[in-house]
């Protein structure tokens, strides 16, 4: 067989039911083609054969002149009589052998999968692609079996790795351009990530179905910054970088929109202004999208409050800054300490991808699914150093994330090197919000180091927890309270003599790299 060069980006399935009133399935085709769309599916369920056949030849002149592929949902005999491209086909559908006979070896066959035995079916079979799915539930279909997920897709994908024949994927089943970009980007294992995504409703029943494909293909073919985990790091030339991100805060003044809990709002603004950035502490969906737009915006989403929206506001705002390719920080404060924050993370861990996460022992170990010894929203610390790296190190890989882990020594990990910082002061556990605020750091650090979140990362924990050592020295501190005035007045003095060049509080960085006892 002769394998046949198709992009597979951006693949249209159409359905009739969802195009919008006053324009047709072949004006949204036409226009979909004209944003990107690189493969188009007819799909008709519920057509009699002649208005099938009739109307693939009407979306088959659209598909021709623009030299983009048109494959036949089911119907073999549709696909014959119009000589298209190819068929795609369903499990219960006509066996590939007959298919293949049929068609002969020139053209497309894809099957749909969920399984990884159904995978392996398929390739043994002969298919050129699979459609993976349904990654989540969607209105479009009513499934008969149940949402995939990103780490259904992961398996399939890791399968395939290991397959000699190249078969290509798409992913199917409410993708959009909120869900888009981390169902391909999170779901890439070693050597194998999806070739495109398969859409139904986001382009065919859109308003605007070309702007809508333009963004979505951008989505899939960008080159996610987040992917880059730098090997072989050491302390000292991580260290020696820490400077010019906290400066390049003070010269680029990134704008931190800030989701936070009502108890952080004030602190986490003051602290923002302390370091340079500029905050925005906002729970309004409307402005979201124009915040995401700003350069050098990031997001933090600290879990503060536990309202019955709160979950589709984060999700919202993720989506707005995951479109622009923006940075998130989550905190997933108190994340283990009801059934409703674990399952808000679960959902927001699920849909969204984090560039930092941060939280302290309960929260990281929570949201990792390892027990802790939690109450409330304190931080436990009778686990061993060893338990705490290996579970950063296991969810930074799994989520693709910097973890970081606060507590009597702060832990920060990519999946690959784990640090341990020791600085800090006691006032830390003794003042609220303590913690909060460091999301709001990571935020404007992150938002001038894309390339690095790990440095991002280090460059947070080192200025707050160097500030606060100095802080609670400084001339008239007497307690918590005094200490916290103490601490914002530090932090802005430390970022301004590094912008200025003094780099001299850093000799007071206790970092070394984790590295586990044999
Ligand atoms: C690309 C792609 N993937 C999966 C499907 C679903 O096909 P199937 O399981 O046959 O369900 P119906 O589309 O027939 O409802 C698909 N159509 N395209
Ligand atoms: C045909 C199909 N197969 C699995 S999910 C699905 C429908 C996907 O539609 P949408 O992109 O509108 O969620």
């Amino acid at each position: 067989m002769v394998p046949r060069k198709v992009d597979y980006s951006l693949y249209l399935v159409t359905d009739p039911y969802l195009v919008p009133n006053g324009t047709t399935l072949e004006e949204q085709v036409q226009k979909a083609i004209d944003g990107g769309v690189t493969v188009v599916q007819l799909r008709e369920k519920d057509a009699e054969t002649c208005d099938f056949i009739a109307r693939a030849k009407t979306i088959q002149e659209i598909t021709k002149k623009a030299g983009v592929p048109l494959l036949i949902n089911d119907r073999l005999d549709v696909a014959l009589a119009i000589d298209a491209d190819g068929i795609h086909i369903g499990q219960e559908d006509i066996d590939v052998a007959t298919a293949r006979k049929l068609l002969g070896p020139d053209k497309i066959i894809g099957m749909s999968v969920s399984y990884v035995s159904e995978a392996a079916k398929a390739v043994e079979d002969g298919v050129d692609y699979v459609g993976i799915g349904a990654i989540y539930d969607t209105a479009t279909k009513k499934p008969k079996k149940p949402p995939i997920g990103i780490n259904g897709v992961r398996k399939i994908l890791s399968y395939l790795s290991s397959v000699p024949r190249y078969v290509a994927t798409v992913a199917i089943g409410s993708l959009n351009l909120k869900t888009s970009r981390n169902v391909v980007h999170l779901s890439a294992v070693p050597g194998r990530r999806l070739d495109g995504i398969a859409v139904v409703s986001a382009i065919i029943a859109a308003e605007d179905p070309t702007a809508v494909s333009r963004e979505l293909l951008g989505l899939v073919r960008d080159t996610p910054y987040w992917m880059t985990v730098i090997p072989n790091r050491d302390v000292s030339s991580v260290l020696a970088e820490v400077p010019a991100v906290i400066s390049k805060v003070r010269s680029e003044t990134p704008f931190v929109h800030n989701i936070v809990n009502r108890v952080a709002t004030n602190f986490a603004a003051n602290v923002n202004l302390a370091i340079g950035s500029s905050p925005a502490m906002s729970e309004n969906i409307p402005e979201f999208d124009d915040f995401a737009g700003i350069p050098n915006s990031a997001l933090l989403i600290n879990m503060g409050f536990g309202t019955d929206d709160w979950v589709e506001t984060y999700l919202t705002a993720a989506g707005a800054y995951a479109k622009k390719l923006r940075p998130v920080v989550l905190d997933p404060v108190a994340a283990g300490a009801s059934e409703l924050r674990k399952s808000a993370v679960k959902s927001l861990l699920n849909r969204c991808h984090f560039d930092i996460i941060k939280g302290n022992e309960g929260e990281i170990f929570s949201i990792a699914g390892e027990v802790s010894q939690m109450r409330g929203v304190d931080s436990t610390s009778n686990s061993q150093l060893q338990k705490k790296a290996k579970v950063v190190e296991a969810l930074a890989a799994k989520e693709k994330t910097i973890v970081i882990l606060t507590g009597k020594e702060d832990l920060i990990s990519d999946g690959m090197t784990t640090f341990v910082l020791r600085n800090g002061h006691g006032y830390l556990a003794d003042i609220t919000a303590s913690g909060c605020v460091l999301g709001s750091i990571a935020g404007a650090m992150v938002a001038v180091s894309l390339h690095d979140r790990f440095l991002a990362a280090v460059a947070s924990v080192l200025l707050y927890t160097i500030a606060a050592e100095r802080a609670a020295v400084a001339p008239g501190v007497r307690g918590p309270g005094t200490f916290i005035g103490a601490l914002i007045d530090e932090l802005y003095i430390l970022s301004n003599a590094t912008a200025n060049g003094d780099v001299s509080w850093l000799e007071a960085a206790r970092v070394e790299q984790y590295v586990e006892e044999a």
